[in-house]
């Protein structure tokens, strides 16, 4: 199998060796092209991997017919459109954790920087004026730190500031007092920490939640003369709101690295000689990008040779001990949900997927997920897969549920699927028999034992005599060799099942024909 991928944003070269050596990886690395270029590219590809630059929007996800993974050598994916990544069933990675040393230390040192004016007073030298009157600081120690978004780096941050001797408070809505006390901070709300900070940085990602989080009434209740620090995005503060309060006096400096647009040639906040910035630099290292490349790169040829990611942003991640317990079951749970996908008339309304046994005692969003993939793809196509099957099937207003029980009669684990729609609820149970695969051990009430592949042939009947060699003398008058059968019933002359497996599919005329048949009461096919 050959595989397309484009980088269209720098990334090490060193760090993309991984893609480099895979076999069947064909690398274009184009970091000029236009909206435009991308548009018209973007269809040849298999994996797109992006820095901060490349604007991933809908549009270009729409285009890129071929596109299966989106890498982002980074953190941040505001500059990617997940909607549209996950409705079209693009997973989207990132690298989480390599740059987070190098954007703490690109934070400490803009913070000293802006205390100490070191950038003005370099640019005043440059300019032959030996100057130090205009360049009195402030120190740093004893002051306080107010940081909002406790995160990876946000954390780093604060470290480092303890041992500048600073005081920190922070705001996280994900903060317990037990991580603050550990990292030895003080806890706050952001109302706290806004009012408490002689120096405020911000560490979250650019949310609808954090846009002009730090905005006009934030600045209105801060510290007279207080000073900002923003090396994580653009849009998180107000950039309008920062003017004004730098300009009124109310804010006596900012350093920043990320702008509301990127990138600019000319910027009002640049005109005002309290501020000091660079041009998105936090994560610019040697270190950090070839680590960020490394990462993303695993990510793109795991997932495109074995379907399997480390850092998914649109998938909830799922620990490596857990994965090699559950993905035995993927396979299974796919054809559950396939077999119920055949077997029910009318639209899925509720999907309750029961784990029994030791697959109860972990996490199993994955194989739920696989479940409902295989119940939309045979009625929706081929697109659903795992990264999109949720998005379907809340679009469809499917009410998922996850049920666990600790008792599995018998087996390790066994998973029962069931399907209500306006008219029925079907369900189906299946299991991993040892040595010998996935096993469908009951259907509705019946407990049959069939091997979930291939044709096969499920009619409800009545148990009477000469049932079974009217549905045999018919298939084998539509050419249709039976290679199992299986046959269960409530109680000896009441209501029975044929589990037929057979070697081909049975038309929709066969079908018809066979619900004529005395006795029978329904048959569906089954194509796995
Ligand atoms: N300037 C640069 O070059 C770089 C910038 N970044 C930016 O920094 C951001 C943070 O990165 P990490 O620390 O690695 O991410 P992270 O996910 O470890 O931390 C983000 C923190 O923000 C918190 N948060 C979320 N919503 C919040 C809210 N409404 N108020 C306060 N806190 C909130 C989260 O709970 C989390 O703890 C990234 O999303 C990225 O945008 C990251 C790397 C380099
Ligand atoms: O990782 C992040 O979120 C960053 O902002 C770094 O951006 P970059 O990869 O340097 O364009």
């Amino acid at each position: 199998m050959a595989y397309n991928i484009l980088i269209s944003d720098p990334l090490s070269e060193d760090g993309i060796y991984p893609l480099r050596q895979a076999e069947g990886f064909n690398i274009v690395v184009d970091t000029d092209l236009t909206p435009e270029q991308l548009g018209e590219r973007i269809g040849e590809f298999d994996a797109l991997l992006v820095r901060s630059q490349t604007q991933v929007t809908r549009e270009i996800i729409e285009k890129g017919t071929n596109l299966k993974i989106i890498g982002r050598a980074g953190v941040g994916v505001d500059n990617i459109d997940l909607t549209a990544a996950t409705e079209r069933g693009i997973i989207v990675v990132n690298a989480p954790d390599g740059n987070t040393n190098s954007a703490a230390e690109h934070t400490i040192a803009m913070l000293m920087s802006l205390a100490r004016n070191i950038p003005q007073a370099f640019h005043a030298l440059k300019n032959q004026k030996w100057d130090r009157k205009s360049f009195i600081g402030v120190e740093v120690k004893n002051k306080t730190l107010g940081v909002v978004g406790l995160g990876r780096i946000g954390a780093e941050v604060a470290a480092r500031a303890k041992g500048q001797r600073m005081n920190v408070i922070a705001y996280d809505p994900f903060l317990t007092p037990e991580k603050a006390e550990k990292l030895g901070v003080q806890f706050g709300t952001i109302e706290d920490v806004i009012k408490a900070a002689d120096f405020i940085t911000v560490h979250t990602p650019l949310l609808k939640e954090t846009r002009h989080i730090i905005n006009k009434e934030a600045f209105e209740k801060m510290k007279d003369g207080v000073q900002i620090v923003n090396c994580a995005r653009g849009g998180i503060i107000d950039e309008d709101a920062l003017y004004d309060a730098i300009v009124s006096g109310k804010v006596a400096g900012a350093a920043l690295d990320v702008f509301e647009e990127e990138p600019f040639v000319d910027h009002r906040l640049l005109t005002l000689p309290q501020v000091i910035a660079t041009p998105h630099l936090g994560a610019s290292t040697v270190e950090a990008q070839e680590i960020v490349a490394i990462d993303v790169s695993h990510d793109v040829v795991s997932f495109l040779k074995d379907g399997v990611v480390k850092n998914p942003v649109n998938l909830s991640s799922v620990p490596k001990d857990v994965l090699a317990k559950i993905e035995p079951y993927f396979n299974l749970v796919e054809k559950l949900g396939s077999f119920l996908s055949d077997l029910t008339d009318g639209v899925p309304e509720e999907v309750n997927i029961t784990y029994s046994g030791e697959l109860s005692n972990i996490d199993v969003r994955p194989l739920s997920r696989n479940a409902v993939k295989g119940l939309l793809k045979s009625k929706l196509g081929e697109s659903i897969n795992d990264v999109n099957a949720k998005f379907h099937a809340d679009r469809i207003g499917i009410i998922v549920n996850e049920l666990k029980t600790t008792k599995a009669k018998g087996f390790t684990s066994l998973i029962t699927v069931e399907v209500k729609t306006a008219s029925a609820t079907r369900k189906v149970a299946g299991t991993l028999l040892n040595g010998l695969g996935p096993r469908i051990l009951r259907v509705d009430d019946f407990i049959v034992d069939v091997v979930p592949e291939g044709h096969l042939l499920f009619i409800r009947h009545k148990d009477q005599p000469g049932a079974i060699g009217r549905v045999g003398t018919l298939l084998a008058g539509e050419g249709v060799n039976i290679a199992t059968m299986q046959v269960g019933r409530s109680e000896v002359g009441g209501d029975a099942i044929m589990m037929l497996s057979i070697d081909k599919h049975v038309e929709e005329s066969g079908i018809e024909q066979l619900k004529q048949l005395e006795d029978i009461s329904d048959a569906t096919t089954i194509d796995l």
